[in-house]
């Protein structure tokens, strides 16, 4: 099923069962998305990101880049990662998302797809750290691309595409019910940038530079 709503309608939960993922449309004009995104093209200290999986190291195409509160440790795909402090820009977007979504969120995975022939498989997120029924808040810049949800029993599928600018949300038991992935897109030349603001529970996160007693070593 592939969804298109008039502005009016929005925001609105794409999910027909199992979760709540709503759906906000541009939540920034163009201009302004064209700025956060010349931004972060410049200014973001992007890397591959790597993984290990059936025992391989993988490097992904894709690079991402880890933001927070604080310097947080924390480890996915048997690699630790320490999250960055906030950038203005990250900040103003997190005020944003929290304002129209009622949320709070302590940090952000950014990804960087340099064109279509990069871009994520079914996966659903639910890191340690994360906590069941997680929050989570995808903010899209650049070049428009086809999100893809999958319901991991009936396998019912729901696709949105997200224009620069725009915010989805997802929640409740999303990512317990449902896959999510953005297809390669083989006709797409032009980067997108996608924010995903998480919450993470702090005590099952370290942060950097801490030891277990919360002492600076
Ligand atoms: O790029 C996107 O829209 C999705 C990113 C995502 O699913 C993730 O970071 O877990
Ligand atoms: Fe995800």
């Amino acid at each position: 099923m592939e969804l298109d709503f008039p502005e009016a309608d929005l925001p609105r939960n794409l999910l027909p069962y199992d979760g709540e993922s709503l759906y906000y449309g541009r939540i920034f004009s163009t201009a302004q998305a064209e700025e956060f995104l010349r931004c972060f093209l410049a200014s973001i200290p992007w890397q591959h990101d790597e993984a290990v999986m059936f025992g391989k190291h993988i490097v992904t195409a894709r690079k991402v880049a880890w933001y927070g509160d604080a310097r947080y440790d924390y480890t996915y795909s048997g690699k630790t990662r320490t999250a960055r402090v906030w950038t203005p820009e990250l900040l103003a977007i997190k005020q944003e998302v929290e304002r129209l979504g009622g949320s709070s969120y302590n940090s952000c995975l950014l990804n960087l797809y340099a064109d279509g022939s990069q871009g994520m498989g079914w996966h659903h997120d639910d890191e340690k750290g994360l906590g069941p029924d997680s929050d989570i808040a995808s903010v899209s810049f650049g070049a428009e691309r086809r999100f893809d949800f999958r319901h991991k029993l009936s396998k019912e599928k729901v696709s949105v595409f997200l224009p620069s600018g725009s915010l989805l949300i997802m929640r409740g038991r999303t990512q317990a019910c449902w896959q999510h992935q953005v297809p390669k897109a083989m006709r797409v030349t032009e980067p997108r940038v996608n924010l995903t603001f998480r919450r993470m529970l702090i005590a099952e996160t370290r942060i950097a530079g801490e030891d277990e007693s919360g002492a600076i070593r």
